[in-house]
């Protein structure tokens, strides 16, 4: 199943700056490992802002709360999920 991810990112102001550092570093690991893996197909920066837009690619609604919440920086996200359907007029869906 696909889904359409927004995460937008807020790390407090006040957070230890080498622990904001260690944070960032654990999810750009995370976010590679998981791009490798197949399962984040998309990633996207949004021009100006601290968010993303993404695309996931796991079998349910369920996995895909499992690995958002994995994420380093989950704490300081707020995400919207949208699940995906195939466009009946999508050229690939045509036969
Ligand atoms: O920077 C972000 O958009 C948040 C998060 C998503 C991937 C990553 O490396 O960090």
């Amino acid at each position: 199943m696909l889904f359409h991810v927004h995460m937008e990112v807020a790390i407090p102001h006040d957070l230890d700056p080498d622990r904001r550092a260690e944070l960032v570093a654990e999810e750009k690991a995370r976010a590679l490992e998981l791009q490798r893996s197949g399962v984040w197909p998309h990633l996207w920066r949004i021009v100006g802002e601290y968010s993303n837009i993404s695309v996931f690619d796991v079998d349910s609604g369920d996995a895909l709360h499992a690995l958002l919440s994995s994420l380093p920086l989950f704490p300081y996200m707020r995400i919207k999920v949208t699940p995906l359907a195939i466009h009946p007029s999508d050229l690939k869906a045509q036969s």
